[in-house]
């Protein structure tokens, strides 16, 4: 019996190669590798030895050659294959063992783009496809971690077909993963965001304890391709991450990191209720806790800068379920860990929002951009025009609607929220909703956000009734004149931005 050792990961490859040689199986091996196993005692030989040929181009072809793939991949029930190995003189290749040329460090570490290429491997690829194509002879080893296991089922002799269709699985997603990044790597390269063929990639990270609902199973995977405001994350504390959290702390990183200026996102169910700007993180929190002090209990709290003892004393009295924040002041984030199941978490905001959204329904994915742009004009299209601090408002409040499930209103002042409504299936019922749901409100003097146009003016005519002073909407609906109207009657200022914030 032979085994093929090619490995760039080396890990408890001599351990493995020294049992496989107990088995009674002889061990054939690439210069790297044959190295390390012949250093530790393994009776290998070298590839060069197998194939008549040396390793050659830099290592580009090594074990690509019909000895070895032929020694592969014959079927060794087909009385026809066995003749024609046996005539070429192909011995059989019984075990592959073989991990791949580490393409995805190489690209993270910055390294240049013929260094990448040269990082692409070839053979061992090749190899792996050849040996999981013909898992029924052949096992394909490409994890370290089931090194162990392949002995023990060697000494209970249950390395049996069903075992190795177990491992051709595994082969397969692990060429296919490794090409997706090659392939998204090389669009890339054209600037090319949508090709016509397209491979993620993605990588299991943990499974989740359950999903949205307990009866869900649920896992999450990161994908290697995308640095962004998650990747890199730690948890200093608490409870592990559910997928609710996950889901939410997305929509929370990604509001709180809209800002320069010290800023706190409190978000429920993917969804911003609430949100508050200041000149030091403690205040921007508890604007945004008094913006909504209902809705923030088992909620998310993001902030975009460090949080302090003094931020983390005023969390106290409050159940939350995660705090988030690029560092902890050192007693912040003693007051924090009194709380055994918060979930504390640092969040590098040096990171960029992911260029991509990927929502994938029943049978179709979609891909689109990330919402980056926040409005493509400011025109003023009332006799009035906003003030300094109601303009400033308005666009708080619209970056704020960006991120609210539409049809979403966001009332805002002073740089924090008022009122959010969010998730409506009718403009006016969102706006009804964010007055209702805050009878204790004063709305005097408040902007207000729609995330996209007012399709009649019952809109201003409810803001104005609330003394709402100015407000921000795309514009363009057949009857924009008559919002314009509208708010010329009542002396509200009206902005359109041009630029609509769906969020589905
Ligand atoms: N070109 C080839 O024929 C070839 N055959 C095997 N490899 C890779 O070479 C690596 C091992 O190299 P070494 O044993 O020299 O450290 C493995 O990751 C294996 O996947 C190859 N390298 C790249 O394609």
């Amino acid at each position: 019996m032979k085994a093929l050792i090619s490995v760039t990961d080396k890990t408890g490859i001599a351990d493995f190669a020294l049992g496989l040689e107990k088995f009674g199986y002889e061990i054939v091996s690439t210069g790297g590798t044959l190295k390390v196993l012949l250093d530790a005692g393994v009776k290998a030989i070298s590839i060069d030895e197998l194939t008549g040929f040396p390793e050659m181009l830099d290592g580009r072809v090594k074990t690509l050659h019909p000895k070895v793939h032929g020694g592969i991949l014959h079927i060794r029930a087909n009385e026809t294959h066995v003749a024609t190995v046996k005539e070429h003189g192909i011995d059989p290749i019984d075990m592959v063992v073989v991990n791949l040329y580490d393409f995805e460090g190489t690209l993270k570490s910055g390294k240049p783009h013929d260094e990448i290429v040269e990082n692409i491997d070839i053979g061992g690829p090749s190899m792996i496809r050849s040996a999981a194509k013909n898992y029924k002879d052949v096992a394909v080893v490409t994890d370290p971690k089931d090194y162990e296991e392949i002995l023990e089922r060697l000494s209970n002799k249950t390395l049996d077909e069903a075992y190795k269709r177990k491992l051709a699985y595994k082969a397969f997603s692990l060429t296919g993963y490794y090409d997706a990044m090659i392939g998204r790597y090389f669009a890339g390269l054209e600037n090319e965001i949508f090709p016509e063929r397209t491979a993620i990639g993605l990588l299991k990270e943990s499974s989740l304890r359950y999903g949205e609902n307990p009866h869900q199973n649920a896992a999450v995977y990161e994908d290697a391709m995308t640095t962004s405001l998650m990747t890199g994350m730690t948890q200093l504390h608490g409870k592990e991450l559910s997928f609710n959290n996950l889901n939410d702390l997305n929509t929370a990183l990604e509001l709180a990191s809209e800002f320069e200026e010290p800023a706190v996102a409190v978000i429920k169910h993917a969804t911003p209720c609430a949100a508050a700007i200041g000149g030091t993180i403690y205040e921007a929190f508890v604007r945004a806790y008094e913006a909504d002090k209902v809705s923030i209990y088992g909620g998310i709290v993001a902030m975009n800068k460090e949080m302090d003892a003094e931020t983390a004393t005023a969390m106290d009295e409050i159940f939350l379920e995660i705090v988030a924040a690029p560092s902890y002041s050192e007693q912040a984030l003693e007051i924090l860990k009194k709380k055994k199941n918060l979930r504390i978490l640092v969040i590098n905001f040096n990171n960029k929002k992911s260029a991509l959204d990927v929502k994938f329904t029943s049978g179709k994915v979609l891909i689109q951009e990330t919402d980056n742009l926040n409005y493509e004009k400011l025109e003023t299209v009332t006799t009035t025009a906003p003030t300094k601090a109601q303009l400033d408002d308005l666009k708080f409040a619209m970056i704020v609607c960006k991120h609210v499930k539409s049809n979403a209103i966001v009332i805002a002042k002073d740089g924090a929220t008022v009122a959010i409504s969010g998730g409506q299936t009718s403009r006016i019922w969102a706006l009804q909703n964010a007055i209702r749901n805050n009878p204790d409100k004063d709305f005097t003097g408040c902007s207000l956000a729609s995330d996209a146009f007012f399709p009649f003016d019952d809109c201003v005519t409810l803001s104005a009734e609330h003394g709402i002073a100015a407000i921000m909407q795309p514009g363009g609906a057949g009857r924009d004149q008559d919002s314009i109207d509208a708010c010329n009657k009542s002396g509200i200022a009206m902005v359109f931005t041009g630029t609509r914030h769906f969020k589905h």
